[in-house]
C-alpha cells in the first residue's frame, strides 16, 4: 500500500491508496480506486479517462448517503444525483465521482435518522441537526482535495448546487472553472427538504 498524500498536504496524515480495478456500470466502465484516510474510513474514487492532461475534468464530490444512494429512498436526491453525475461523466468520456464517507453531512447514518425522525414531527433538515447538537453540515473537503492531488488534477468543472462545497474547494487551492448543476430527483417526499437547502443552506436550486 502506497501513501499518496503529496507534502502540500502534510498537516493531515497520508491517505492510503488501497487498490484499484475496472468497474463495468450501466453507463460506462469506470476504474474504483479505494483509499484509507486519517478518519479510517474507505474512500472512493470513480474515475473515467486521462484525468491529468490538464483540461479541466467533470468532478462530482458525492457524500455517503446510504438511504439514498443504495437504498432507493425518495427523502433527499442523492441517489439521483450520483446517477446524474456517473451518466453525465460517461457522456463526456472523462471526469470522476469522489465518494467520500461523510454520511449524513458528517454525522454518521444514526444521527441522520435520528434527525429524520425530528423531521417526521417537523423540524426542517437544519432544526434537526441543531437539536441533536450538530451543526447544519459537518463535513470537511481536505480530503477531496487529497485525492485530486492524487489524480493530477488542479482544475475541474465541479458538478453542485452547493456554494458551500465549492468555497471549501476553493480555499484548499482548487480552480473551479465551472460550476455544473446536478438537479435531478424533486418528488413530493424531497420537495420541503430541498426548499429548505435552497432557502437556509443557499444551494442553487430552481424549484417550482
Ligand atoms: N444530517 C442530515 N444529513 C442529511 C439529510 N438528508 C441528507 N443528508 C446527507 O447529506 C449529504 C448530501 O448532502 P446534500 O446537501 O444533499 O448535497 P451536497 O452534497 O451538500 O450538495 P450537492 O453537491 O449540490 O449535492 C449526504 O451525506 C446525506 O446522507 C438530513 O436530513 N440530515
Ligand atoms: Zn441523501
Amino acid at each position: 500500500m502506497e501513501p499518496v498524500a503529496s507534502a502540500r498536504t502534510t498537516k493531515r496524515l497520508p491517505l492510503v491508496k488501497i487498490a484499484e480495478s475496472k468497474l463495468p456500470t450501466p453507463f460506462a466502465e469506470f476504474r474504483i480506486t479505494v483509499f484509507r484516510a486519517a478518519d479510517d474510513k474507505e474512500h472512493v474514487i470513480v474515475s473515467l479517462g486521462d484525468l491529468a492532461n490538464g483540461e479541466p475534468p467533470l468532478v462530482r464530490v458525492h457524500s455517503e448517503c446510504l438511504t439514498g444512494d443504495a437504498l432507493f429512498s425518495l427523502r433527499c436526491d442523492c441517489g439521483f444525483q450520483l446517477q446524474s453525475a456517473l451518466a453525465t461523466i460517461a457522456e463526456a468520456g472523462r471526469g470522476a465521482v469522489l465518494y467520500l464517507r461523510q454520511e449524513g453531512r458528517g454525522i454518521g447514518l444514526g444521527n441522520k435518522i435520528r434527525a429524520y425522525a425530528l423531521q417526521d414531527h417537523g423540524r426542517d433538515t437544519v432544526e434537526a441537526n441543531h437539536q441533536l447538537g450538530f451543526p447544519a453540515d459537518a463535513r470537511e473537503y481536505g480530503l477531496a482535495v487529497d485525492l485530486l492531488h492524487f489524480l493530477g488534477v488542479q482544475k475541474i468543472k465541479l458538478m453542485t448546487n452547493n456554494p458551500l462545497k465549492v468555497d471549501a474547494l476553493v480555499t484548499h487551492g482548487i480552480e473551479v472553472t465551472e460550476r455544473v448543476p446536478v438537479q435531478s430527483g424533486l418528488n413530493p417526499h424531497n420537495e420541503s427538504y430541498l426548499r429548505t437547502k435552497a432557502d437556509k443552506m443557499g444551494h442553487w436550486l430552481t424549484l417550482p
